[in-house]
């Protein structure tokens, strides 16, 4: 692994890091198995514990959500999708166990059922941006997306909170691409240009360098072959105790 090598500038290139594939982390694992050696999607309906109809029915309602942001002066009559919607409701909230246990549940092993309802890309999270992230050969991680009104910010640009939002957690995948993991403990992010709606985004994310528990990293967000915002960031190696449980087990990383 290279090691940043300038006390003034913490953010110098020690080079690029090579992908540590074989690790014992268990997301990783679960990403090299769908992922293959180098470069495939992480497909998180094929995490331990997805169930078809609960992907059914989050893919049901993104596509409402996307349907009825905006929707307002078009003249559609919803009345009887508000019936089917509270009668659906009515079906699973009964079935639904507090917050407090699915939580804890999500963080059995190695917390795949948090991955599928995280707030970025999770396949069973309404509200979610659908992101997949790629691995490449030399460190990096990848993204296209697409962001329609739901996120919007300034007029058909995307809301900035979401580009810092996608790129923290993309910072997480690179962390992971290379065999780290850590949390955010400081974050910088440039808006050099707006962010438009309705046309892809090309991001990348790529740890710098490392030292003992600090990863620095660095992201971007590109679109019509144009730099829109530029992100870095410090992560701390930093161990967290699972929902559920006093510590997180050993050899039970997250
Ligand atoms: C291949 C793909 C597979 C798929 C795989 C799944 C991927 C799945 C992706 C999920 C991706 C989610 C990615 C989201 C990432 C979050 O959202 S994380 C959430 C936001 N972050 C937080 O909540 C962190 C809150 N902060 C903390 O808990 C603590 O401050 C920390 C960060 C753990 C550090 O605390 P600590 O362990 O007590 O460490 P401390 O001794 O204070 O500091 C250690 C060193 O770091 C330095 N440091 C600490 N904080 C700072 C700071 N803010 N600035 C500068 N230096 C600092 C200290 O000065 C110290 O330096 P030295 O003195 O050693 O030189």
């Amino acid at each position: 692994m290279s090691k940043d090598t300038s006390a003034e500038d913490p953010w110098h290139s020690g080079g690029k890091l090579h992908p540590v594939l074989g690790t014992r982390d268990p997301q990783l694992a679960d990403a090299q198995r769908v992922w293959g050696e180098d470069f495939e999607p992480v497909d998180l309906s094929e995490l331990e514990g997805a169930d078809p109809h609960l992907e059914d029915v989050g893919e049901q309602m993104r596509r409402l959500r996307d349907a009825l942001t905006g929707i307002a002066d078009s003249g559609a009559d919803l009345a009887e999708a508000a019936e089917l919607l509270r009668r659906a409701a009515d079906i699973v909230e009964p079935q639904s166990p507090d917050q407090a246990t699915r939580l804890a549940s999500q963080w059995r092993k190695g917390g795949p059922g948090a991955r599928r309802t995280n707030p970025v890309g999770g396949t069973e999270n309404v509200i979610a941006p659908p992101l997949r992230a790629f691995g490449h050969p030399d460190g990096s991680v990848s993204a296209r997306i697409t962001l329609g009104l739901p996120y919007q910010g300034p007029p058909g640009c995307v809301h900035g909170g979401m580009s810092a939002l996608m790129l923290d957690h993309l910072f997480g995948f690179a962390n992971h691409w290379v065999g780290l993991r850590g949390m955010t403990a400081h974050y910088e992010i440039d808006y050099r240009k707006p962010t438009p709606l309705l046309e892809p985004l090309d991001m990348k994310a790529w740890v710098e360098s490392h030292e003992g528990r600090k990863i620095w990293v660095r992201a971007t967000i590109e679109s019509g072959g144009e730099l829109r915002v530029e992100a870095r960031a410090l992560f701390i190696s930093a161990n967290v105790p699972l929902p559920g449980r006093d510590a997180t087990a050993p050899g039970e990383e997250r």
